[in-house]
C-alpha cells in the first residue's frame, strides 16, 4: 500500500492518565499519531479501548491533554468529534435510526444539508461501499456484516480526517472482515484500528503495543507482532 499525502491534523497525547474506580487504566502516555494506517494492538483488558476512546473525546483524561491539531478534547469535544470518526466494535451501538438511509443522512441534517444536497451524499457513500441496495431497508432487519458497513457508511459520510476502528471485524465472518478490510484499505482518511486480527495490519505504517495501561511497544508491524508473541508467552 503506497503512502499517499493527506491534509489531516496531527493527534498527540501529552503524559494522559486515565482513572477508573480507582486504577490507572491508562498510564502517562505520551504520543504523537502522524501515519496514514496505524494499529493499536494488545491483550484483553490491556488499555486499547480506553485509549482509542480519547482520540475522539469519547473518553476524557484525568491528567494530562489529547490535541487534534490546535483543538484539546477537554475543551473541544464537539468540533474533534467532526475531525475524527469512531466505528464501534457492535454497529447496534452505532445504528441510530429505524431506515437505513435516514441514518446515514442524521449527521448530514445536523449540518443543515437539505434536499438534493443530502440525498446524494448519502447515495454516494452507499454506492461507494457496495450497500446502495440497503438504502430503503429497516436497519433491524440488516446482518451483522450489513450493519457493520452501514455504520462505516455514516462515518464517513461526514468526511472526517481519522477514523478510529474499534475492533470492527469481531463479527463478522471471513467474507465480511476481507471487505471491510479492503474498505479500510481504500480510504484516504487516517485508520487507526485496534484489533486482534493480526493479519490486517502488516501493512500498516506503524503499531502500538499496548499493555498493562502503558505502551510497550512503538515501531513497525512485524518487530510488533515479535514483540507481541513474546508478551503472549
Ligand atoms: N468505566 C470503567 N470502570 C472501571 N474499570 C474500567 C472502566 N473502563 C475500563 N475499565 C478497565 O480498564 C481496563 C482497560 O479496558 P479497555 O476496554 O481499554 O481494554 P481493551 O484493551 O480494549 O480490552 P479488550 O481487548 O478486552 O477489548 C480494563 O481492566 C477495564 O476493566
Amino acid at each position: 500500500m503506497p503512502p499517499r499525502t493527506i491534509d489531516t491534523r496531527t493527534i498527540s497525547l501529552d503524559h494522559v492518565t486515565v482513572n477508573r474506580a480507582g486504577n490507572d487504566v491508562l498510564r502517562d502516555i505520551t504520543l504523537q499519531l502522524n501515519e496514514r494506517r496505524i494499529a493499536i494492538i494488545g491483550l484483553n483488558g490491556s488499555g486499547k479501548s480506553t485509549l482509542v476512546r480519547l482520540l475522539n473525546a469519547l473518553v476524557l483524561p484525568t491528567t494530562g491533554e489529547v490535541r487534534v491539531g490546535d483543538l484539546v478534547t477537554a475543551r473541544d469535544a464537539k468540533q474533534i468529534r467532526r475531525q475524527v470518526g469512531f466505528v464501534f466494535q457492535n454497529p447496534d451501538n452505532q445504528i441510530v435510526m429505524p431506515i437505513v438511509g435516514d441514518d446515514i443522512a442524521f449527521g448530514l441534517k445536523n449540518l443543515g444539508l437539505r434536499g438534493a444536497q443530502l440525498s446524494d451524499r448519502v447515495d454516494e457513500i452507499l454506492a461507494r461501499l457496495g450497500v446502495a441496495h440497503l438504502r430503503d431497508r429497516e436497519s433491524h432487519t440488516l446482518s451483522g456484516g450489513e450493519k457493520q458497513m452501514i455504520a462505516l457508511a455514516s462515518v464517513l459520510v461526514m468526511n472526517p480526517s481519522t477514523i478510529v476502528f474499534d475492533e470492527p471485524t469481531t463479527m463478522l465472518d471471513l467474507r465480511n472482515r476481507r471487505r471491510l478490510q479492503q474498505q479500510i484499505d481504500r480510504l484516504d482518511q487516517r485508520a487507526v484500528l485496534v484489533t486482534h486480527d493480526l493479519d490486517m495490519i502488516a501493512d500498516y505504517e506503524r503499531t502500538i503495543v499496548v499493555d498493562d495501561g502503558a505502551v510497550a511497544f512503538d515501531g513497525a508491524p512485524a518487530d510488533a507482532l515479535d514483540f507481541y508473541q513474546e508478551l503472549c508467552g
